[in-house]
């Protein structure tokens, strides 16, 4: 019997999420099934503010940044009466399967409609931040790294030129992985990251250490320092103070902000998506309920949304390592 699909993307968009709906559109047509977009999140389901997707509304969407669906927070979500009206809403349409595209939040949101919703859910990983237990990459994630690295790399130009240390602030909410990231293949001189980070004092003192034996040991004086956000108190001006105060360095803070959310996906974030949306589509005819579609060591998981919704997620202990070595403990 082939089934109906409604999907949306919520949450902090991810290049990728139009890569995902596409590759969910063109595995169901296969089946035979037919799809609806909610707009703008869980607002959208909300308002019963959708419309229909076939292979003519998803042809020449794979390399296209943001989300065709658009995106949205909809904080009214978390209640009763809200997840009723999706119900309704959903049945209506007579929807077999909803297929969220988001972070651990919009998850949180899927796991609670289906306490009063008897169809099929199902998560898609889409956030740049890399925060999902379950899978090893999110959509977006490599994108973001990308768009990060590229970034520093035009800072490091005039940090040569004029022999400046930088402060520059990536995205990541509470996690740290685009952050040591992208420090690595920019070849930053320190990450400052919330997975790690024990006390102001402390990475000041190391920070000052290894600003100390870098300008004797490299011709060059300029100093990158990644900062992951949210972990510094006060923010990248706090820091800059504190650092200017103690190395008598002049510095200048960048925030890459929302512009590592943006941009057509990276080929990696495609395939990704691609083969995540696809998987989401025969998990939904395999049967399965509540349930994210990871990838996992190259192979495809299919993961309770009640074990990925908390918990969290380490960095890898072997890039962590790699990081120690070439930046915060170079000269240690
Ligand atoms: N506990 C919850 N119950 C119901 N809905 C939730 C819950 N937590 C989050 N949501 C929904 O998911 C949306 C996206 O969550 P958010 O944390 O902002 O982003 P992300 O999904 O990227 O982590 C929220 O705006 C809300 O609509
Ligand atoms: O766009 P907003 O609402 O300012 O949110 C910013 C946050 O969204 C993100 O870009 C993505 O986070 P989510 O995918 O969890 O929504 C975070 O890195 C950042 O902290």
């Amino acid at each position: 019997m082939t089934k109906n699909f409604a999907v949306l993307s919520s949450g902090g968009d991810a290049p990728g999420m139009n890569a995902a709906v596409r590759a969910v559109v063109l595995a169901c047509e296969r089946e035979g099934g037919q799809v609806i977009g909610y707009r703008y999140g869980y607002n959208g389901l909300l308002s019963q503010s959708c419309r229909n997707l076939n292979a003519k509304t998803v042809h020449n969407l794979i390399q296209q940044g943001g989300t065709v669906l658009h995106s949205g927070r909809c904080p009214e979500f978390k209640s009763e009466q809200s997840a009723k009206t999706a119900a309704a809403n959903l049945n209506e349409k007579a929807i077999d399967c909803l297929i969220v595209i988001g972070g651990d939040g919009s998850f949180r949101g899927a796991a609670h409609l289906s306490k009063y919703w008897s169809g099929q859910v199902i998560g898609l990983p889409g956030t740049i931040d890399n925060d999902i237990p379950g899978t090893d990459a999110t959509i977006g994630y490599y994108t973001a790294i990308e768009t990060a690295v590229t970034s520093i790399d035009k800072v490091r130009d005039t940090a040569d030129a004029f022999e400046r240390l930088f402060l520059v602030e990536v995205m990541g909410r509470h996690a740290g992985f685009l952050a040591l990231k992208a420090a690595i293949a920019s070849a930053s001189d320190y990450v400052i990251l919330p997975e790690l980070f024990e006390s102001e004092d402390k990475s000041l003192n190391e920070i000052e250490l290894q600003l100390h034996k870098h300008r004797k040991d490299v011709e060059h004086d300029s100093f990158i320092i990644v900062v992951a956000e949210n972990v510094w108190p006060g923010g990248l001006d706090a820091l800059s103070s504190s650092l200017a105060q103690r190395t008598g360095s002049e510095i200048r803070p960048v925030i890459l902000g929302h512009v590592q959310r943006g941009g057509s996906p990276v080929s990696q974030d495609r395939i990704l998506a691609t083969k995540l949306g696809c998987e989401a589509v025969q998990a939904a005819y395999d049967g399965d309920n509540c349930i994210m579609i990871g990838e996992q060591k190259g192979e495809l998981v299919r993961t309770p949304l009640s074990e990925v919704c908390d918990a969290s997620k380490p960095l890898t202990a072997s890039t962590v390592k790699t990081m120690k070595l070439l930046l915060n403990n170079r000269y240690a």
